[in-house]
């Protein structure tokens, strides 16, 4: 079951094959030993994938996700808070809760201006063919204004952002990888500079001291957590949605889009208020992240002896040993999700948070909040507000058409998106109306 293959064979098949490799002929293990590059133990369902969220069974490998890994020269050596530990993640985390804190208060008028700014200048383009890329710049200049107080160039975020991934642990070449760590390397003095001159660096430098964290590592923290963890699960989430849209049929649309407006005409448009009341596009986006979570897989060490899934598989798993939670197929286990494998956009609609808290996508019970001592995301409010906001004036206000059908074939490194990027063709901003909706600065959080 499930394959124990060699590294590179192992490899190569989590590349070919995607997250599926894990479970070949349609098999329905609750856990497996297998090889994606590396060998694991993979928990396959609500309940074992338990022992990959539980604190106490669970430990994070420093800067690694299995076969591959992060580049400590383009974080200057400084641990990010997903793969720390203990009382070093616990002050790390601590800073980034403080700083998203801070962060949230001139959010909504920051995302407001983005959004009207991007997507007026996306308009007067005869097509959109880095839509993914260009989501991302809207995300990261929001952040980073938010947070720093001025906003930091896309491109930089993105470039930096794109040389994080790129330890392979495989003896297969890889030029464009070191090409990619090299521009990544290169670009950290002009992003460090943007920061140490910006408005609310001394803000942040005082957090630093209050958590007892020194101020670069400090600042590597919020970076690492705002755009590679922040900013790239929800662009993917974002256009993800933007994918799945084009699945769904007129009417199923309709019926999003005219429930959303209904909702902003109520409330005079986007505001904390109006959010709340977006249920149906809240199932939607649901929805998305259960099918399509931008984060398939979370790598961790077992903290110590285990014995998962005694009745059934049996599996004894040494202190130390790899494990694997795989998100992907825990939100498609059919004991909690009937039907699991269609998208029903409207799932979570009216339910009394039955099958809400057996999402995973933020790397815990959807249903929980995120603390110290667990790596559950501490973004959530944000993400949800972002992906809202930009989402109700795409579905409102604009309409598009994509140059390709999108196909899903499940690769883990396209976090969620189909396979090939997402591309448009055309773009049209109702920019009078849209401008009407994104006045209210109260909105700050769901
Ligand atoms: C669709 C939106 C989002 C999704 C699906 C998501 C998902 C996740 C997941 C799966 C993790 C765990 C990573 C791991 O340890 O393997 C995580 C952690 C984290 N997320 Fe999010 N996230 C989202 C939005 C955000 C946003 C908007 C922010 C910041 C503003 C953020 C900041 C973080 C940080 C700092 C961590 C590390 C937590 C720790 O070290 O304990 N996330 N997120």
């Amino acid at each position: 079951m499930g394959g124990v293959w060699s590294n590179t064979y192992g490899f190569i098949k989590g590349v070919t094959d995607g997250v599926h490799m894990m479970k070949p002929e349609g098999e329905h293990p609750s856990v497996v030993r297998t090889n994606p590059g590396l060998p694991v133990v993979a928990l396959m369902n609500q309940d074992t994938i338990q022992y990959a969220l539980n604190p106490e069974t669970y430990k994070k490998e420093p800067y690694s996700f299995g076969p591959v890994g992060v580049s400590k020269d383009v974080l200057r050596g400084h641990c990010p808070s997903m793969f720390s530990n203990d009382e070093d993640h616990r002050r790390k985390k601590a800073l980034l809760v403080d700083a998203y804190k801070q962060g949230e208060k001139s959010l909504s008028s920051i995302l407001f201006n983005q959004i009207k700014a991007h997507f007026g200048e996306w308009s007067r383009l005869k097509d959109v063919p880095d839509f993914e890329e260009r989501v991302f710049h809207i995300m990261s200049e929001t952040l980073t204004e938010a947070l720093f107080g001025r906003k930091i160039d896309g491109q930089l975020c993105f470039t930096w952002l794109n040389g994080l991934i790129t330890e392979a642990k495989t003896w297969i070449p890889m030029p464009s990888l070191a090409w990619k760590r090299r521009q990544a390397i290169k670009a950290i003095p002009e992003l460090l500079k943007a920061i140490e001159t910006a408005p609310k660096y001394r803000e942040l430098v005082q957090l630093c001291h209050t958590h007892g964290v020194e101020v670069e590592e400090g600042i590597f923290t919020i970076l690492y957590g705002t755009l590679f963890n922040g900013c790239a699960a929800q662009t993917a989430a974002i256009v993800s949605s933007v994918a799945r849209l084009h699945t769904l049929s007129d009417a199923e649309k309709n019926e999003i889009i005219q429930t959303t407006l209904q909702v902003l005409e109520k409330h005079g448009g986007v505001s904390e208020e109006s959010l709340g009341d977006m249920k149906t596009l809240e199932s939607f986006i649901l929805e998305v992240l259960r099918l399509h979570p931008p984060v398939f897989n979370y790598w961790v060490l077992a903290r110590k002896d285990l014995v998962i899934s005694p009745e059934k598989e049996n599996i004894k798993v040494c202190k130390g040993e790899r494990m694997l939670g795989c998100c992907f197929f825990a939100q498609r286990d059919g004991s909690v999700f009937p039907d699991p494998d269609r998208f029903r956009w409207n799932r979570f609609l009216d339910e009394q948070g039955g099958q809400k808290k057996h999402l995973f996508f933020p790397r815990g019970s959807f249903m929980e909040a995120a603390d110290l001592n667990s790596h559950q995301c501490p973004g959530q409010d944000i993400g949800f507000f972002m992906m809202k906001t930009t989402l109700s004036v795409l579905l409102c206000y604009c309409s598009w058409e994509l140059k390709d059908a999108p196909v899903w074939s499940d690769k883990p490194i396209r976090v969620g998106n189909p396979d090939d990027p997402v591309r448009l063709v055309r773009f049209n901003f109702r920019s009078e109306q849209a401008g009407r909706a994104l006045v209210n600065t109260s909105a700050k959080k769901i």
